[in-house]
């Protein structure tokens, strides 16, 4: 039974270091060179365990761990079996690991009782110095939900965190800077990683929200592109913008934690000191990058009862966590941390396979001194012991530190200066360049729609042109059918009466000698016309020769008869010419204006 348990021998004393022996930032060119330029070490574990909340206090929970002082040892027992302990066949064990720090935040009363400042005091304040030493650096918080992560990193107002205490700290020392040299330059980013996006905490939110993109430079390694970088000059404006950033977070009630937070949140300290020697006229200036990581908690679902949006999000979270866990396992794998010693190849690190590793990617294996703070809950014995295997894995990494300094002379600075004013020069001209190109580019594209539009206009209008023509030319077709039907009709007429005419000529009816001579004037050959057949001819002829004159009176009239003949005979071929040549006409304006409009031409194939 460990409901009441007496703890008394078990912590350790007040956890609150010895303050930093840090006077100044003063950079000491001759030592900060040497020894501490590169420094390897293992990854600094430390373990928190919260109070109860209320609904464990209802539920009059027992608390599951011990922490003693003076080992750092934290014990896990294992849980009474009851309706959230009670899984079949189940084994609880006590299970025990040793972190460089246990801090007991369980028991306000307990003279051990680890406070918020107590907290920063033991590694907060270490880690402050080495920024100002000129390493990179990342603390985060990982625990299941509703474990005390953000409570640990933000604080509460009354009770701050380790961040608003790092940055309070920070712009102390900076005011407290005792050599008028030495200049510091702070930027702030804060962002979160919500459902595998990256979003601004800086700026307001937007719906849609509009998410970062990451990307990954030999210079400056993995970075958010367009994140806001914003310069401060006192704890009054980073308070300013944690509180802007904590109001832009996504958090939701859920049931383990009324505030739960929905996303990995990252916020940035930038600090960059500028120290100048006036002897020498040599700058040296120290980066060093302070991550402060509040990592989204582990829940399982049956635990938070997530449905819908919460549950999606909780699976991103724990996808996202258990890539982290991958990536701490390939870390502390043997086979890395003596190279060359073990023939087992090493493994390889898989920081891509989520937004949260690739971003941390230095701060986990690279240029960073890092501390987990591993927060645990004193109730929840499965949950309790997945934090505290994950933590005592995570000690075995090792970073290999490095001080990120440089240092110039004034000619050199100014040369610097000098070819950043020309490289900025250029990229305004480029700029200048590429959005005239643009502008032309638009001014082109402008001019090419107006384009394609007046040729479609002028299309259309061709088109509608096209049909009234077609209109037209049907109309006069339709109108000259008739005439031209009338026409052929009278043309064959006149020929069949020619023919009949040419054939009496030729053949005239021989009246017997006692009968009435022909009535020549009865005879009307003068609307006749037909064409003369050889054998008429050579008959005349014949005639002629024989110097008899024909008793008939035509055969006087014969010429004229035949002039007339063939003039009809003209008259009808020219008809008919003009008739085909119509009809030619007809059948090419038919041929390139019908299509679609056949049903409209009463046209009819020609004979
Ligand atoms: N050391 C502590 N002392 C007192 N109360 C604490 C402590 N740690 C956490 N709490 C309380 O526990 C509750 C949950 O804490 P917190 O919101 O920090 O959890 P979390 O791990 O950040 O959860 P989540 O992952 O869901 O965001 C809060 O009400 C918080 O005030």
């Amino acid at each position: 039974m460990y409901r009441g348990l007496s703890h008394d021998n078990h912590h350790f004393e007040s956890s609150a270091s010895a303050p930093s022996m840090r006077a100044s930032g003063y950079i000491d060119p001759a030592t900060s060179m040497g020894d501490a330029q590169d420094e390897a070490g293992n990854i600094k574990v430390v373990v928190r365990c919260r109070a109860f909340v209320q609904r464990e206090k209802d539920r009059n929970a027992d608390c599951l761990i011990r922490m003693d002082p003076d080992t750092q040892m934290t014990t896990l027992f294992p849980p009474v079996p009851d309706s959230r302990h009670n899984a079949r066949g189940k084994i609880y064990e006590e299970k025990s690991f040793t972190f460089d720090k246990s801090f007991w935040s369980h028991d306000t009363h307990d003279e051990h009782y680890a406070t918020q400042e107590a907290v920063y005091h033991s590694f907060g304040e270490e880690f402050l110095d080495h920024n100002f030493d000129g390493y990179h650096t990342c603390i985060f918080a990982y625990g299941q939900t509703g474990s005390g992560k953000s409570y640990t990193m933000m604080g509460t107002p009354d009770n701050p965190g380790l961040i608003p205490r790092t940055c309070e700290a920070l712009f102390s020392r900076i005011e407290d800077e005792p050599s008028p040299n030495t200049t510091y330059n702070v930027h702030v980013s804060y962002f979160e990683v919500y459902n595998e996006h990256v979003r601004d905490l800086l700026v307001p939110r937007t719906d849609p929200p509009y998410y970062l993109k990451i990307r990954e430079s030999t210079t400056d390694g993995v970075y958010v592109q367009g994140l806001t970088d914003q310069p401060v000059r006192s704890y009054k404006d980073v308070t300013r913008l944690m509180r802007m950033g904590d109001v832009n977070r996504t958090t939701a009630a859920t049931k383990m934690n009324d505030t739960s937070s929905r996303s990995h949140a990252v916020f940035t300290i930038m600090l960059k000191q500028i120290q100048h020697d006036l002897l020498s006229d040599e700058t040296i200036e120290r980066c060093a990058r302070m991550r402060l990581v509040d990592l989204a908690g582990s829940e399982r679902p049956k635990s938070t009862e997530a449905t819908g949006a919460r549950l999606a999000e909780g699976g991103k979270i724990n996808k996202s966590l258990s890539t982290l866990g991958r990536v701490i396992a390939a870390l502390a794998d043997p086979a890395r941390q003596t190279p060359g010693r073990s023939r087992k190849p090493k493994e390889v690190v898989p920081y891509r396979d989520s937004v949260l590793t690739w971003l941390l990617k230095d701060s986990l294996g690279g240029n960073s001194k890092t501390a987990m703070v591993a927060c645990i809950s004193p109730t929840d014995y499965d949950e309790t012991l997945s934090t505290l295997r994950y933590a005592d894995q995570a000690k075995r990494i090792r970073t290999r530190a490095t001080v990120n300094q440089d240092a110039i002379t004034t000619a050199e600075r100014d040369a610097q200066i000098s070819a950043m004013a020309e490289q900025i020069r250029l990229l305004q001209t480029s700029m200048t360049a590429a959005s005239v190109r643009r502008r032309e580019e638009a001014t082109e594209l402008e001019d090419y729609q107006k384009q394609v539009e007046k040729m479609q206009r002028l299309m259309e209008e061709t088109k509608m042109v096209s049909e009234s023509k077609i209109r037209g030319l049907t109309a006069e077709v339709e109108e000259l059918a008739p005439e031209c039907l009338r026409l052929r009709d009278e043309n064959e007429a006149l020929r069949r009466h020619l023919a009949l005419v040419v054939g009496e000529l030729r053949n005239p009816i021989r009246l017997p000698e006692m009968a009435k001579p022909f009535d020549l004037e009865s005879l009307d050959l003068d609307s006749e016309a037909g064409s003369l057949s050889e054998k008429d001819d050579e008959r005349s002829g014949e005639d002629e020769m024989e110097g008899k004159k024909s008793p008939h009176p035509a055969i006087v009239d014969e010429d004229e008869t035949e002039e007339s003949a063939i003039d009809v005979q003209e008259e009808a071929r020219r008809l008919l010419d003009e008739l085909g040549t119509l009809r030619i006409k007809m059948k090419d304006d038919y041929g390139r204006f019908s299509a679609g409009t056949e049903a409209k031409t009463p046209l009819r194939e020609g004979r």
